[in-house]
C-alpha cells in the first residue's frame, strides 16, 4: 500500500545542540535503511521549511504505524497521513 506522508518537524527551541545532531544522525540512519529497503520510496524536502514529503510502500496501517513511530524525531513531528490508491487515468501498470 502506498501512502502519502507530510511531516513538519518542531524540535523544542531550548534542545542542546549536541541532542539535535545526535537524534538528526540516528533519524538519517534509520530513514535510508528504510530507504534502502524500499519502504520509503520517496523523501522530498519542502522548500523553504522544516518539513517533508515521503511516499511510503509497506504491507498495511499497522506497518506504516510500526515504521513511523519508531522514527527517532517521531515525538517532535506533526505528520499527517494520506492512503493512495490507483487514480483510474494514469497510464503506469506498476503503481511506481
Ligand atoms: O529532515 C526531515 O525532514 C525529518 C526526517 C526525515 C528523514 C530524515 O532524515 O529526517
Amino acid at each position: 500500500m502506498l501512502f502519502h506522508v507530510e511531516m513538519v518537524v518542531k524540535l523544542p527551541p531550548d534542545m542542546p545542540a549536541d541532542q539535535v545532531a545526535d537524534i538528526k544522525a540516528r533519524e538519517k540512519a534509520y530513514s535510508q535503511e528504510l530507504q534502502r529497503q524500499g519502504k520509503w520510496r520517496h523523501l522530498w524536502r519542502v522548500a523553504g521549511s522544516y518539513a517533508n514529503v515521503s511516499l511510503f510502500d509497506v504491507n498495511d496501517n499497522d506497518e506504516l504505524q510500526e515504521v513511523i513511530s519508531g522514527l527517532p524525531l517521531f515525538p517532535y513531528m506533526d505528520i499527517q497521513v494520506k492512503p493512495l490508491c490507483r487514480h483510474p487515468s494514469s497510464i503506469r501498470e506498476d503503481n511506481t
